[in-house]
């Protein structure tokens, strides 16, 4: 929700790591909920990953266009069935974020934004603070709330600790990070229970989408 009539402008969270409050109208947040849920019924469907550990996520995952599971790409799903194709509707979702965030759009021969991770946290969910590594592509990843508000904590490149920044990341936020952001570790500390409009069409809890160019052939 935003309380003021017009919502702020990009906010440069880190050297190309742009926060960009109130991009996606209600309309756009329910017809995306509303996709996450089709998604949500496709063969993967949401899985809490094992950690090489041995330790659960507690988000909720499923990939679009390539699975994801800690920490590596594959081409099929883990019963060797395809993977849900990637929707055309993100990557242009995506090429629009970087425009707003940086002023152009990715380059003509640059490789496509292929996947997409969609996270759902209940109210006691966390994501630790990791680097998305596993993709060949320098593409900014393009990140994109829905529900309640989470506090996002965008970091550095070097460590998992100090110094980063605390941002609450709300429905419709768009969050895009490339450049030297584009490895810096970020996570995911807190989720806001019961701030989100229900107008968003999620009454519990937070999604999340990423947009990721993989650079996988
Ligand atoms: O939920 C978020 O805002 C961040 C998710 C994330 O970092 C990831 O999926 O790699
Ligand atoms: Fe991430």
């Amino acid at each position: 929700m935003t309380d003021s009539l017009f919502p702020p402008g990009p906010v440069t969270v880190a050297p190309g790591a742009i926060h960009l409050p109130g991009r996606l109208d209600l309309d756009r947040q329910r017809d995306l909920v509303e996709r996450c849920r089709t998604w949500a019924r496709l063969p993967g469907g949401m899985r809490r990953h094992r950690m090489p550990r041995g330790g659960r996520m507690s988000v909720r995952m499923l990939s679009l266009g390539w699975y994801w599971e800690p920490y590596r790409y594959t081409r099929t799903l883990p019963e060797g069935t395809p993977v849900p194709p990637f929707p055309a509707v993100l990557g242009d979702l995506a090429r629009e974020a970087v425009t707003a965030a940086f002023g152009a759009p990715p380059p003509a021969g640059a490789p496509p934004y292929d996947v997409a991770l969609v996270n759902f946290y209940d109210p006691t969910a966390r994501m630790g603070m990791h680097r998305d590594a596993e993709e060949r592509a320098d593409l900014p990843v393009v990140s994109i709330s829905l529900g309640d508000t989470c506090v996002f904590r965008f970091g550095n490149t070097e460590t998992r600790t100090r110094p980063y920044r605390d941002v609450e990341l709300r429905s419709g936020d768009v969050f895009v990070f490339g450049g030297p952001a584009r490895r810096a570790y970020h996570g995911v500390p807190r989720i806001l229970p019961g701030s989100a409009d229900p107008a968003c069409g999620l009454a519990s809890g937070r999604l999340n989408i990423t947009i990721r160019a993989s650079g996988l052939a």
